[in-house]
Order: C-alpha cells, then sequence, then structure tokens
C-alpha cells in the first residue's frame, strides 16, 4: 500500500509542477540573467527558456537601494518585444522608490513586480497600485529584515522572496541562517509562492527545497553553467520531491 501511496504523491507533486495541478504552489525555476552577457540578454533570456526555465528573473537596481545598477523599463521593453509575449518576467526591483515604476514596467511587459520591504512605507498602498497595474505581486526581504516584518502583507501577495545574499551582485555565498524564514513562511502560509535568490546551486538547493522554497533564482549557478539544462532540471527535481514529501507527511 506504501508505494501506492508514494506513486500518487509522486504523481501529483510532477503534475503539480507542470501547472497542471490542483496544488496552489509548484516548483519553478527561474534563471536570474544578471550573470549573463548583457550584450546578448535577448539571446540568453531565450537559452534559459530553451535549457526548461519556468521563468526569467530580471534584476532591476537602481545604484541607490542597493550599490549596483543594472537596467530598467525600456530595456525590459525591448526584451519582450524580441522574445514575444510568453516568457514570465519576474521583476527583481532592487529600487529606492518601488511606486515610480509599476506602470512603465507593466506597459513594458513585466508579468510580476516583486518590491523590497525596505524600500516603502506604504506597502499595502504598493501592492494595491501594483494588482490595480495588472501585474503579479511578489514581496522581498533582505537579509536584516524579519519574516515577521513581512508577514502582515503574506495574505495579500503572490510571493514572498526571502534574498539569500545581500542583494546587489550575483555569484555571491548562499546564507542558510536565511531558511528558518522559508520554514516559517511555508508553516504559516502552506500555497504562498516562496522564492530564494541568491547563491542559489545544486549545493543550496537541498536546504531550500526542505525549507519549503518552491520558486528558485539561481543565477551563476546556472548561466555561467556549460550545461544550464542539466542545472535546471536538478533544481527542479528537488524542489519537486521535497513538495511530494511534504504532501506525504501531511
Ligand atoms: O537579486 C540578486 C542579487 O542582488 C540575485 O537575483 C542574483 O543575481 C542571483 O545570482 P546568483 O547569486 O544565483 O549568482
Ligand atoms: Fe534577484
Amino acid at each position: 500500500m506504501g508505494s501506492w501511496i508514494h506513486l500518487m504523491a509522486r504523481v501529483k507533486a510532477e503534475v503539480c509542477s507542470r501547472g497542471r495541478g490542483s496544488m496552489a504552489y509548484s516548483a519553478k525555476i527561474g534563471p536570474s540573467i544578471l550573470s549573463s552577457d548583457l550584450s546578448q540578454l535577448g539571446r540568453e533570456c531565450e537559452r534559459m527558456m530553451e535549457c526548461g526555465a519556468d521563468y526569467l528573473h530580471l534584476d532591476v537596481m537602481d545604484g541607490h537601494f542597493v550599490p549596483n545598477i543594472t537596467f530598467g523599463h525600456p530595456m525590459v521593453e525591448c526584451l519582450r518585444q524580441s522574445i514575444g509575449p510568453d516568457p514570465f518576467f519576474d521583476m527583481h526591483m532592487m529600487v529606492s522608490r518601488p511606486e515610480q515604476w509599476v506602470k512603465p514596467m507593466a506597459a513594458a511587459g513585466a508579468n510580476q513586480y516583486t518590491f523590497h520591504l525596505e524600500a516603502t512605507t506604504n506597502p499595502g498602498n504598493l501592492i494595491k497600485e501594483i494588482r490595480e497595474s495588472g501585474m503579479k505581486v511578489g514581496l522581498a526581504i533582505k537579509p536584516g529584515t524579519t519574516v515577521e516584518e513581512l508577514a502582515p502583507w503574506a495574505g495579500q501577495i503572490d510571493m514572498a522572496l526571502v534574498m539569500t545574499v545581500e542583494p546587489g551582485f550575483g555569484g555571491q555565498k548562499f546564507m542558510e541562517d536565511m531558511m528558518p524564514k522559508v520554514s516559517w513562511l511555508r508553516s504559516q502560509f502552506p500555497s504562498l509562492d516562496i522564492e530564494v535568490d541568491g547563491g542559489v546551486g545544486p549545493d543550496s538547493i537541498h536546504r531550500c527545497a526542505e525549507a519549503g522554497a518552491n520558486m528558485i533564482v539561481s543565477g551563476s549557478a546556472v548561466v555561467s553553467s556549460d550545461d544550464p539544462r542539466s542545472v535546471i532540471a536538478l533544481l527542479k527535481n528537488v524542489v519537486i520531491d521535497a513538495i511530494q514529501k511534504r504532501s506525504l507527511d501531511r
């Protein structure tokens, strides 16, 4: 009997991970293209999707909220025109005034707008503005911000992003002490999309998946790999197994 239950749970997790299932959240891998050849950004995005990515994580930095600068909505508009309407753009807004860019990013073709709790004095209003613009809402916290500070908004958002590095640069070391935040969120909000971002790859994915993360951002581990397809598949299977184990344990 045990193996039958095991098989059914695997099927459920597998089906759910392909988005056809009823489970509220599924395993999704989103390469961060920050570490890619930015002169070939459109091609790099297409390559990641061809390698099995579920979505694209686009890091927007203003040189003020974080000590680095990347690109803004004009680049997003060009990417959308170049690679077509399908790829899901998860915008990681590492900017001091996230309210300023909601409408331009929506017009440029962004799908999800993830702002930092530390960057606004009125998260409720910003959540409302993002929804009214037609995008999904992500809420991110830096390593120094407690998950209890995010909790009051968790019921109003589509995704919570727990940073596993200090935001600003790719290629940093994974911060394992952020995992209790992920575990607490998964225990309190069983169907919330929970994303981890920073230093995530084959060496750290098991801790992220076991803690309860289901949306996995990976930059250098995927983009700089000579076999991104295998890395994406590995990350996804580890998360699917963890989802299956959680559904068995319930
Ligand atoms: O938002 C950020 C950095 O601030 C991340 O999205 C990184 O770009 C992820 O890159 P790796 O740490 O996986 O190389
Ligand atoms: Fe990011």
